[in-house]
């Protein structure tokens, strides 16, 4: 088991790999996409604000992630003596066809491949994907952690605008287009359908390149969003995905907090089950209280989530992935983001020392 850190695009450079290398993480895992570029104000949580309450722009359609740029990261983690263990998202610029079985959907499978393909050269060993219509949407902001600590959560549900055109995975691809959202007003089955062909095409390419796609679930795990259907819900409905195309190459971004605000399941069920199957891509270690459509993220320590119960149950199953913070509540200082994470990667630090004992 190993202690990683993920940062988002803004954070790539040396100041961010040392803190997290000084918190004790070995492994990295980097967010491509910006989805601070619209709603964004230099924050550390991707929150809505921008067009259609959205995140912000989706990337350069044309522009796929280059050798030059992956490299570029490659060396800049790598130089502080770090592992690039996986990448967290693809762009929606580079898939929102296949998600909504678009015209260019063949294309823009051809360019996930291709990704794929790269970052197996590169050493990479996990793509996270988050296969989703209407993405993360309706979060809320409030002092939910101790202390008045500032976090994420959801209060009920909200009004929610139901996703312009040009809009998926709650960014916007392209302002000007017109009847794409019909294209999201869907069943689940047909979603199932989507993402059959995705892991059809993708799984064999991710299997030769020696990548493993790791799938996070619904956030917020509710059954439609913004009239678009939902797939992974619940946590059973993770092992309908990992049934589509068995194969290590196919595997989960488990994220402690979002499986820990379903409503039915049980967490530490759902991860004996999944890391006896040797399913777990990285983990989300984050703690939160409640559940939808009333959960409040929360520290780590403070939560429904047993961590250190988790824990036990990987080490049992002798999971050799990697843990992450993902985000935690910002602190009162004049760093809150890096308090609030430099105190999850101690207690994980120590949590996993303990448990080596
Ligand atoms: O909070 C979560 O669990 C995730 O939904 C996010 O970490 C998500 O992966 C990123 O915010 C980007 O999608």
């Amino acid at each position: 088991m190993h202690l990683g850190f993920g940062l988002y695009r803004h954070m790539l450079d040396q100041e961010h790999l040392r803190f997290a290398k000084q918190c004790g993480a070995t492994h990295i895992v980097v967010h491509l996409v910006d989805y601070f570029n619209q709603a964004g104000d230099g924050s550390d949580q991707p929150t809505s604000g921008g067009r259609g309450g959205g995140w912000g722009h989706a990337g350069d359609p044309d522009k796929l992630w280059s050798r030059e740029e992956l490299q570029a990261v490659k060396d800049l983690i790598e130089g502080e003596g770090l592992i690039w263990h996986a990448v967290e998202n693809f762009d929606p610029a580079h898939w929102h066809d296949v998600l909504l079985d678009g015209p260019k959907k063949e294309q823009q499978i051809e360019g996930l491949k291709q990704t794929i393909r790269l970052l197996g050269e590169m050493g990479v060993a996990i793509m996270g994907y988050n296969f989703s219509l209407a993405g993360v949407y309706g979060r809320t902001i409030g002092t939910y952690g101790r202390g008045e600590a500032g976090g994420v959560g959801m209060e009920g549900f909200v009004d929610e605008e139901p996703m312009p055109d040009g809009m998926v995975w709650n960014m916007t691809f392209d302002e000007n287009a017109t009847g794409t959202a019909q294209r999201t007003r869907i069943s689940s089955d047909e979603l199932w359908e989507r993402l059959t062909y995705f892991l059809n095409e993708l799984v064999p390419v991710a299997e030769e390149a020696g990548v493993q796609l790791a799938a996070h679930p619904d956030d917020p795990p509710v059954p439609r969003l913004r009239d678009t259907p939902r797939l992974v819900y619940q946590p059973d409905m993770y092992q309908r995905l990992l049934d589509i195309v068995p194969s290590k190459a196919s595997g989960l971004e488990y994220c402690l907090g979002t499986l820990a605000e379903m409503t039915e399941g049980d967490i530490y069920e759902a991860t004996e089950k999944y890391a006896a199957q040797q399913k777990i891509g990285y983990i989300h270690f984050r703690n939160v209280r409640g559940k939808v459509p009333d959960y409040r993220e929360v520290f780590i320590d403070e939560g429904d989530i047993d961590m250190v119960r988790i824990l036990e149950i990987l080490k049992k199953h002798d999971f050799q992935g990697v843990l992450i913070p993902d985000h935690a509540p910002g602190m009162a200082c004049s760093a809150p983001w890096y308090a609030g994470m430099a105190y999850s990667m101690g207690y994980m630090k120590s949590a996993m020392a303990a448990l080596e004992k």
